[in-house]
């Protein structure tokens, strides 16, 4: 199969000796004309990813430098299961260097072994591609490179598409001009170098990206360049009879000449034979409103969280002071808090409340009290400098012990306690414009920093269930408190999380605790943290 580019730079060899910052250089995975990708492999955790290495000489040239910041800008503020992730960009005296999601290999090796797919495989693969050009199409970017190398397979076929270095934002009403992407891609209005839109451009590729899988050779195939590119001004092809009609119909509509007459990206997603098999689940994610738009750009470490992602509820070994974890600048803000407590029926005259507070003091928590008889309790005049969360002085460990033991004098309160261990609920959200990742990464770097146990759940968790979890314990000087985080969507423009009280234990005799105190206290510590 002849892909021939527009355009050839030269690579040299990398030292496969090397590290580069902690990814442990493996085998080529690929190579392009911009870039040698490889192997890393996390010196710690062992993790996997792939290694975008642009030599920084290249970087020089003002167009390819705009290619790769772009890519840059773009992967790091999309996430959708069907799309390459960046991790991170490192730069090193000769490379700069992108980490990739790794990926077991692409179409092109894909189609090289088996010349060509059946149709069930090739549609499993298409309808993964469609969503993702679907999301970039949402988002208002058009990939421009849609071909058999950008498009990554796992080995249980998940497809992500990569290689956004000549993608392109669209603004409503504008079109693009430049010439770019691969010549036997390439749809006629680029090659005619008239104006086009970028999604018609991508419809094409998707098009010509279906008839290679299905037939195994490009339709506009011929001996010259030239001929290849009038064959497709022309659309002059053919489609072998083993193709089923249902995908000559599609590959017809999307091999349309005319722009304005090609099939749109909603009509593919309905036609009989996209819909024949059920729809990959990632579907389900790809369309949830759990992708922000105004998810913004992370440098987020997935070696960070991967040994806590393997570890279950053990104690943290990351330094505190851990100076890989990025400080991010978030900003939560409380959204509901609630409690099954009726804690003047256990502390007779004390009510609670937490409720979030007016714009003045978005990220504070706010109380109050009816009347305190046994005068142990104050409330503070004004919310804490520190993190501009009021706190409640009775959630102070020592306030609360004091408090807990007069009380057992007073109203013989310890028999209530052991006797009406009624379950004690708990929720407060925060809620936050930054991507799940985000929040995730910055909850798992704050209960770090409180030195506390806990376990993330997968991401796959998180595809199937639109929402990631983290299961915690923290240990207080007299208290042990379990908590449960999760990550919700809130529509395309917030993210909450939930932070629920699971239950907490006096640590010295081990007994569960009919008391919000030290939840209060634990939830006050982490928002320190958090916010
Ligand atoms: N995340 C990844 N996991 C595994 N292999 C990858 C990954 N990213 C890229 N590759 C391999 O490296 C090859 C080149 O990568 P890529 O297309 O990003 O480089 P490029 O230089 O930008 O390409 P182009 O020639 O299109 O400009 C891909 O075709 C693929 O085989």
């Amino acid at each position: 199969m002849q892909t021939a580019t527009f355009s050839s730079i030269e690579f040299e060899n990398v030292d496969v000796s090397q590290f580069i910052g902690p990814w442990k250089l493996g085998r080529t995975l690929g190579e392009g004309n911009l870039a040698k990708v490889k192997l890393g492999i996390h010196s710690e955790t062992e993790e996997k990813v792939a290694l975008k290495m642009i030599r920084n000489a290249e970087l020089e040239d003002e167009t390819t430098w705009n290619h790769v910041l772009r890519e840059v800008m773009i992967l790091r503020s999309f996430r959708h299961p069907n799309i390459i992730s960046l991790y991170q960009v490192l730069r090193v005296p000769k490379y700069t260097v992108l980490a990739l999601e790794f990926m077991e290999t692409d179409l092109h090796s894909m189609l090289a072994r088996c010349k060509r797919l059946n149709e069930a495989v090739a549609r499993r693969i298409f309808q993964q591609v469609v969503f993702a050009i679907e999301y970039c199409h949402q988002n208002n970017v058009s990939h421009r490179d849609l071909k058999l190398e950008n498009i990554l397979v796992s080995n249980s076929l998940t497809v992500k598409l990569s290689d956004f270095s000549l993608s392109n934002f669209m603004y409503d009403g504008s079109f693009l001009r430049t010439s770019c992407g691969t010549p036997h891609y390439a749809a006629p209005e680029v090659i005619q170098g008239r104006y086009y839109d970028g999604c018609d451009v991508d419809i094409w590729g998707c098009g010509i990206l279906l008839y290679l899988m299905l037939v195994g050779e490009f339709p506009f195939e011929d001996v010259t360049i030239s001929n290849v590119l009038s064959r497709a001004c022309k659309g002059i092809y053919t489609v072998p009879s083993h193709v089923s009609s249902g995908a000559t119909d599609l590959i017809r509509q999307m091999l349309t000449v005319i722009p304005t007459d090609r099939i749109k990206i909603s009509d593919i997603i309905q036609h009989p034979w996209f819909v024949a098999d059920n729809l990959p689940s990632v579907r389900l994610s790809s369309h949830s409103t759990f992708f922000s738009e105004k998810d913004h750009i992370v440098n987020f470490y997935p070696a960070e969280l991967a040994h806590l992602f393997n570890s279950s509820l053990t104690s943290s070994s990351v330094s505190q002071n851990n100076s890989q974890l990025q400080s991010l600048d978030l900003s939560y803000l409380p959204v509901y808090a609630s409690s099954n407590t009726d804690l003047s029926s256990s502390a007779d005259n004390l009510s609670f409340q937490l409720f979030p507070c007016s714009d003045s003091h978005p990220n504070s928590l706010s109380y109050s009290e009816k009347k305190d008889p046994s005068g142990l309790v104050t409330p503070p005049s004004k919310a804490s400098s520190e993190s501009h969360v009021n706190i409640l002085p009775t959630s102070l460990p020592s306030e609360h012990a004091t408090y807990m033991s007069k009380m057992y004098n007073i109203h013989g309160f310890h028999a209530t306690i052991s006797t009406r261990l009624r379950k004690f609920r708990w929720h407060y959200g925060i809620q936050t414009n930054k991507s799940p990742r985000e929040i995730l990464l910055q909850l798992c770097q704050s209960l770090q920093l409180l030195g506390a146990s806990f376990r993330p759940y997968s991401t796959e968790d998180f595809l199937r269930e639109n929402k990631y979890r983290v299961d915690a314990k923290i240990n207080t000087d007299s208290f042990i408190v379990y908590l449960t985080f999760e990550i919700f969507s809130l529509g395309s423009l917030a993210n909450i999380i939930d932070i629920r009280f699971s239950g907490n234990k006096a640590s010295a005799i081990n007994n569960p605790v009919n008391s919000p105190m030290p939840c209060f206290e634990v939830v006050k510590q982490f928002l320190r943290k958090i916010i």
